[in-house]
């Protein structure tokens, strides 16, 4: 048994060092925000405690934290992660509201949840990246090439191994989920809409799609091979239920209009909570589903687009269109129509520039 003492009413210390008190800072802030960009390489210590409330909280790295209920039988895994990307803020101040909430003992949390706050020294840097993109280094890729030879790489290992300590250490019948939350670079038809990863051997889940409907997420793109990504790991190697979600377009910290996200916000706590989601029946009408039919990488360093730099994500184009120029050869629209998202000429070479989508219908779902 570890060694429990009381701090104050509120907290209590489990793992103890009395040279250094990371916890007071979280302990009188609330804010573990404040407190991973108060340490964005690592914390001085790990740690944990107890509300009052009956919830464990364990902080198990910077930007890393676990709440537990000791009171209820529990049976759900919730993974929530944001700033994976540094510079997409709407996320990381949705997840910090929803922390504070739990260590302010106001949600009755009666599900097991981890919060990830991916890349905090890009957070500081007000960059999606320092050194390498890290949405693409996941599922191992963090190993391949040159290896583990920068931070990126060192945390997406960590993140992986984070994952794992939480999902593995729960047996019998359990539903896991991980939502990595993002934003867009630019403006999208759909303002919210989400990449369910490829599932080999699995159908596409149309509760899942009605509990993203419910969050205000409306659009769902079907990922047609493996990637790199956060939530295709999770998905891929756990069988969670998970998805990176776009919440709209980015802004700088603080200048995020939260009213968008209530939605996302109330059925994450009734999540938390085990409460009756009340789920609307599936209802194409409801949604817009789309299926990715292509992902074109980047060849040569003259890679370039032929539309502006303006156009928003799912704009579709005609059979034959141009779509980008490289190495004195043109890149065209195959189907009769495609929509592009996430069109990006500045990544490396080898890297995805953009996404093509085609309409997609009920038969991928179950
Ligand atoms: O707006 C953009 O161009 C990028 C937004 C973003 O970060 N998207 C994710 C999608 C990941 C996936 O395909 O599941 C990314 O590019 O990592
Ligand atoms: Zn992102």
């Amino acid at each position: 048994m570890p060694v429990v003492f009381e701090i104050s009413a509120k907290i209590k210390l489990t793992s103890i060092n009395k040279e250094k008190f990371v916890f007071h800072e979280l302990k009188q802030s609330k804010d573990f925000l404040a407190l991973t960009l108060a340490h964005p390489q690592y914390l001085p210590e790990t740690f944990e405690f107890e509300l009052d409330n009956l919830i464990r909280v364990e902080v198990w790295d910077t930007g890393v934290i676990m709440f537990e209920p000791l009171n209820a039988k529990h049976t759900k895994d919730i993974v929530l992660s944001c700033a994976v990307h540094g510079n997409e803020t709407a996320p990381i101040e949705l997840c910090n509201d929803l922390m504070t909430q739990l260590l302010s003992e106001n949600i009755a949390l009666k599900q097991r949840v981890l919060f990830l706050i991916g890349n905090p020294p890009a957070i500081h840097n007000g960059t999606r990246f320092i050194d390498e993109n890290l949405n693409r280094l996941f599922n191992g890729a963090y190993s391949r090439g040159e290896g583990l030879c920068n931070p990126e790489r060192v945390r997406a290992q960590k993140l992986e191994q984070y994952i794992d300590k939480f999902f593995a250490s729960q047996s019998g019948e359990r539903h896991r989920m991980h939502y990595d939350l993002h934003t867009a670079i630019r403006a999208s038809k759909h303002e919210k809409f989400a990449i369910y990863p490829y599932r080999a051997n699995r159908k596409y889940s149309k509760q899942q799609i009605m509990f993203l409907e419910s969050c205000g997420v409306n659009t769902i793109l079907f990922h047609h091979e493996p990637t790199t990504t956060f939530s295709y790991f999770s998905s891929e190697n756990y069988h969670a239920d998970a998805f990176t979600i776009e919440l709209g377009k980015v802004f700088p910290m603080g200048q995020n209009d939260m009213t968008r996200f209530i939605a996302m916000k109330e059925m994450l706590t009734l999540l938390m909570k085990g409460k009756d989601l009340q789920l609307p029946d599936f209802d194409m009408k409801r949604l817009n589903l789309y299926q990715v039919c292509r992902s074109i990488n980047k060849h040569f360093d003259d890679f370039e687009f032929s539309f502006a730099n303006d156009v928003e994500n799912f704009t579709a184009f005609p059979k034959g269109f141009t779509l980008a120029k490289e190495g004195g050869k043109e890149v065209k629209i195959e189907h009769e129509f495609e929509s592009i998202v996430f069109p990006n000429a500045k990544v490396p070479v080898g890297q995805r520039t953009v996404l093509c989508l085609k309409s997609a219908d009920e038969t991928l779902l179950e």
